[in-house]
Order: C-alpha cells, then structure tokens, then sequence
C-alpha cells in the first residue's frame, strides 16, 4: 500500500546549521504516528517541509504517493495542518475563520456553514460567537486551529503540539476525535513532548536528535530495543514511552550535561 508520508534524504539547513539532516521516514497509511525528540531536535523543521511550509534544502518528500514539491496543491487537498505558530487571522471570530477556510478547501456554502456550526459546538467554542480569535485564551486558539484542519475532511492530519495549553475535559474531547478519524482511515502524524499521551494514542514512533532519526518503529519494536535482558524466569521489563524516550535520547545527552545543581537556589 502507498505509503502517506515518505522521506528521502530529507534535509534543511539554515545558513550553516543543518537542523533537519538526511532523514529517511516511513509512515504508513491508517498509522497513528508519533514523531518525538527533545527540543531543538528538529521535529517542527521537519513537519514544516512535510506540509510545504518550508523548503527542504535537499531531498524528496512523497504525501499519499504524490511528489510534494511537484504537486503542492494536490498534497495540500489531501492534508490538514495545526503548524507550530498556529497562524491564524485573528480579527475574525471562529466562525467566520472556519467559513473562510472550509471555502478556501473548495467545500460548497451549505457544507461549510454546517462544518461550521458542528466543529464550534465539538470544540466547545459555540458559546461566545461574537469573540475575535485574537481575544481566545490560548487553548482556545489550538482548538479553532484544530477545527480548521480538518473542515475538509483530510486523509493525513499533521499536528505539532495539538494538546500544549487545551484543558483535560478538552484534551479527552480531541483524542476521541483523533481516534474516531484513525479509525476511519485517517494517518495522524503528531508531536507532543506530553509522552503518556503518545504512549496512549500512538501505534509507530519515531525519535529525532540533533536533526537526525535515531529511531523508527512501533512501540513494541522501540521497547523491544531498549530492553534489558530478561533473567531466565522473570518477566522482561515493561518500560514506559517515557523510559524508552529517556534511555534513547538521555544517552546521547549525558555527555553534555551541565551540572546539575544550582547552588545559589537556597
Ligand atoms: N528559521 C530558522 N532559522 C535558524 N534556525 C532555525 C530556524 N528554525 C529552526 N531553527 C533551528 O533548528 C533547530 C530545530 O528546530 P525545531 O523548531 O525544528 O525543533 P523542535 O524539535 O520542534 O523543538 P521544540 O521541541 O523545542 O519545539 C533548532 O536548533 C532551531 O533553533
């Protein structure tokens, strides 16, 4: 099967700092996909290219089988978007944001306004019709800029951070609708630095450091090569994302570590 998101060589580089290097990512269609590193790791620099945002500096990138770079517009139909900055218009209510941009996706006005009225009530954002977006709280914000994203139905959503700030009864709304589209066919392509959250709701992980993938598998394969080996007769061990993520990444970090103690804190 086609895979929906495929990398070669993927590489950005901002003046003489390489911030994306040679990345080669897999991620199957239907696959709830999480794309973990610590921060700086170039885990935004990647979902930007990955939704033509930014220009790769070198390398291919494949969306449902399409060239991205040859055919931005047919990639952009098929996806939707909750970027790192969230870039939204914010002198219009959410109303009129979602009426704007179900018809930039080309959706018919009827279809529209009933997305519409359906994604305010969703996000819990129906109540207060008249309020600017640039006078929403910040999950308020990430929760318009969710709704955006899928007016149009996409077949792959890329989220970068889609939880940082959204409340927990709206944090539970999301991860229903996130798994309710995974469930119909959807690809999910998602960063959080929330693991537990990961843990839960991702099938296939993928860690970046220091620019470069490190490691790329599903949870049971990352877990399976980390794992301590077993002494006969014991159950091996069931190590958390978390535990994996810090073994992986805490590694490679030791090194530079700087003290760790703040001596002038009492
Ligand atoms: N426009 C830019 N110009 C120069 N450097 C940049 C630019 N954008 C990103 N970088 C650098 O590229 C590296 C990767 O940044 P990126 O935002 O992709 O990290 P990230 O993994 O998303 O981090 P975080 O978890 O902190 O959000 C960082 O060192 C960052 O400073």
């Amino acid at each position: 099967m086609t895979p929906a998101v495929s990398t070669v060589g993927l590489t950005r580089r901002f003046g003489d700092f390489t911030a994306v290097q040679d990345v080669n990512l897999t991620v199957a269609a239907g696959q709830f996909f999480g794309f973990l590193g610590p921060n700086g790791a170039g885990k935004s620099t990647t979902i930007k290219m990955l939704t033509g945002l930014l220009a790769p500096t070198s390398g291919t990138i494949e969306i449902l089988g399409l060239d991205a770079t040859a055919h931005p517009l047919e990639v952009k139909r098929q996806i939707g978007v909750v970027p790192e900055g969230l870039a939204l218009f914010g002198r219009l209510t959410g109303a009129e944001y979602l009426r704007f941009v179900g018809q930039m996706y080309g959706l018919d006005r009827a279809l529209t306004v009933r997305r519409t009225t359906e994604l305010l009530e969703f996000m819990g954002l129906a109540n207060e019709p008249k309020k600017l977006i640039t006078d929403y709280s910040h999950g308020m914000q990430k929760k318009i800029a969710l709704a955006a994203a899928v007016i149009h139905g996409p077949r792959i959503l890329f989220l970068d951070e889609p939880f940082e700030g959204v409340d927990a009864i709206a944090s539970g709304t999301l991860k229903a609708m996130l798994q309710g589209m995974i469930a119909r066919g959807a690809t999910i392509f998602l960063t959080s630095h929330v693991l537990e959250i990961v843990e839960r709701l991702c099938s296939h992980i993928a860690i970046i450091d220091h620019g470069r993938l490190i490691t790329h598998g599903s949870l049971e394969e990352l877990r399976a090569g980390v794992q301590t080996a077993a002494a006969p007769g014991e159950a091996p061990e069931h190590l958390t994302l978390e535990e994996i993520f810090i073994r992986v990444v805490g590694s490679r970090h030791a090194a530079d570590a700087p003290a760790r103690e703040l001596t002038w804190l009492g």
